[in-house]
């Protein structure tokens, strides 16, 4: 994280971004207790606009190599793993465009609140 050109990346937009590091995403759920969980993955069998977001929902994705842990997935409810539709034979979006699709959507939906006013 403090690695240049990460940094310069973010450009002037990192110091808005509220990042915290955790050891493992147990830490992670034990530190931070979200609201819900939801697995953003490619084996989820619902649509990621299907479900209604609510304040304080956690949006869990995995790596670029892999994806979330099998275990981690089945461990929530159906309506709690998301797959975002893709075209027939696309294996997955990459990361960085999946996480701008979910939380655009998650934040339409609380009426992009904390927005400039249009
Ligand atoms: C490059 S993908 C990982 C590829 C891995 N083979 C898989 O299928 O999960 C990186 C991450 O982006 C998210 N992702 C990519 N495409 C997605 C989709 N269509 N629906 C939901 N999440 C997606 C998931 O969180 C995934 O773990």
């Amino acid at each position: 994280m403090d690695d240049k050109k990460l940094r310069r990346a973010g450009l002037d937009y990192h110091e808005l971004a509220n990042v915290e590091m955790h050891d493992s995403l147990d830490d992670y759920l034990a530190s931070r207790q979200p609201n819900r969980v939801m697995a953003i993955t490619t084996k989820g069998r619902t649509r990621h606009t299907a479900v209604e977001f609510q304040a304080g929902d956690a949006l869990i994705f995995g790596p670029e190599s892999r994806g979330l842990p099998i275990e981690f997935i089945e461990s929530l409810p159906e309506n709690q793993r998301l797959r975002i539709p893709m075209l027939k034979d696309s294996r997955s979006l990459n990361l960085s465009n999946s996480a701008a699709i979910m939380i655009y959507e998650a934040w339409r939906q609380l009426d992009f609140q904390g927005a400039e006013a249009l």
